[in-house]
């Protein structure tokens, strides 16, 4: 039986907090999983005694990376992009490319979201009122851009039950010298006639062009519509789903339910189920763009731009061989 090879601190460190989302939001764990994978590929390249070891090494760290959280497609996409260039004749030069293709994929990462920021500002006109949802760096990079075009952009922020990540959003457009106002979820239909655009972000986008994000996207958007407020989506291609290319559907992460309501009230209530899905499905047809770093997108197009990036079908290279006694077996999807 071959025992599994040593998985560094910081990709436990990093798993541990993606999965309590210290480390949270589509683009931030992607780059924390690229950057685990760089230390766990220095590490293993003095612990592993043959290349087939390094390569162990380095998928069983990328298996515990993806079994975080479900929903955010960067995350395997990271994976993808940078265990799929791992190649080499020895352990060294095994390190030195998923090393390289690390630094590749951080680079590529800073790049989209500048470039998308430009194109999502082209959106917003001196003046104009966005109305957003949960924390999203793409999107906070239109905005970002917009004002450093000169233009005046005031923001309606909701505050996204049940982590508030809509604090960090009003916090970062505070630093951006925007104007916001804070509003509770259920308030929204009521100041989208204060707004001229929703602006959200996106985890993952399918073949069909369905938008999954936050929970509560799909809501707004609706609302919107009936409203006649464009949806625009930001979302840099990493985050386009290879997988609904072959007809997989997107799943859904379900959360702990203390994040909801706390044991005492809970024991008050009585006897309850209590869900949690953290995020939800827009359908493409409430979408108006989706902004990317290679332009923007009406929903139905995005299925060319995905087989153009991604081909027919996406490889899972943390996923190896299964090994007696290790923790990689074959897929499961
Ligand atoms: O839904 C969320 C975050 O959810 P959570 O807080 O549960 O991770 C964000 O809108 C997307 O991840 C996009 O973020 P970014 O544009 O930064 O990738």
């Amino acid at each position: 039986m071959t025992s599994d090879p040593p998985r560094s601190d910081a990709v436990e460190s990093t798993a541990d907090d993606i999965a309590s989302m210290e480390i949270r939001g589509a683009a931030t764990i992607a780059r924390a999983a690229a950057d685990a994978l760089a230390t766990q590929a220095r590490e293993a390249a003095t612990e592993s005694a043959t290349p087939a070891e390094f390569e162990r090494a380095m998928r069983r760290a990328g298996r515990r990376l993806y079994d975080t959280r479900p929903t955010a497609v960067s995350l395997p996409n990271a994976l993808r992009y940078t265990l799929g260039r791992m190649e080499g004749d020895d352990v060294e030069a095994l390190r030195d490319s998923v090393l390289a293709a690390v630094s590749a994929f951080v680079d590529r990462l800073d790049r989209a979201q500048n470039d998308l920021g430009r194109v999502g500002a082209n959106r917003l006109r001196d003046g104009d009122t966005v109305m957003t949802h949960c924390h999203s760096t793409d999107a906070l990079a239109c905005v970002e851009a917009a004002v450093e075009q000169g233009k005046d952009i005031s923001a309606i922020v909701k505050e996204t039950r049940p982590r508030n990540q809509g604090h960090i959003t009003a916090s970062q457009l505070r630093e951006l010298g925007v104007d916001v106002t804070l509003v509770v979820d259920s308030a929204a239909r009521r100041y989208l006639d204060d707004a001229d655009h929703v602006l959200v972000g996106a985890d993952s986008i399918a073949a069909d062009g369905g938008v999954v994000n936050k929970i509560g996207t799909s809501g707004l958007a609706v609302n919107a519509r009936e409203r006649g407020v464009p949806i625009m989506v930001a979302a840099q291609t990493i985050k386009l789903h290879p997988d609904t290319l072959t007809g997989h559907t997107v799943e859904i992460e379900m959360r702990d339910e203390a994040e909801v309501i706390d044991e005492a009230s809970r024991a008050d209530i009585g006897d309850i189920t209590v869900e949690n899905p953290a995020f939800d499905v827009t359908p493409p047809r409430y979408v108006d763009a989706i902004v990317t770093e290679s332009g923007q997108f009406p929903p139905e197009s995005i299925v060319t731009l995905m087989r153009e990036l991604f081909g027919e079908s996406a490889d899972r290279p943390w996923e190896g061989p299964a090994e007696a006694g290790s923790d990689e077996s074959g897929p499961t999807a």
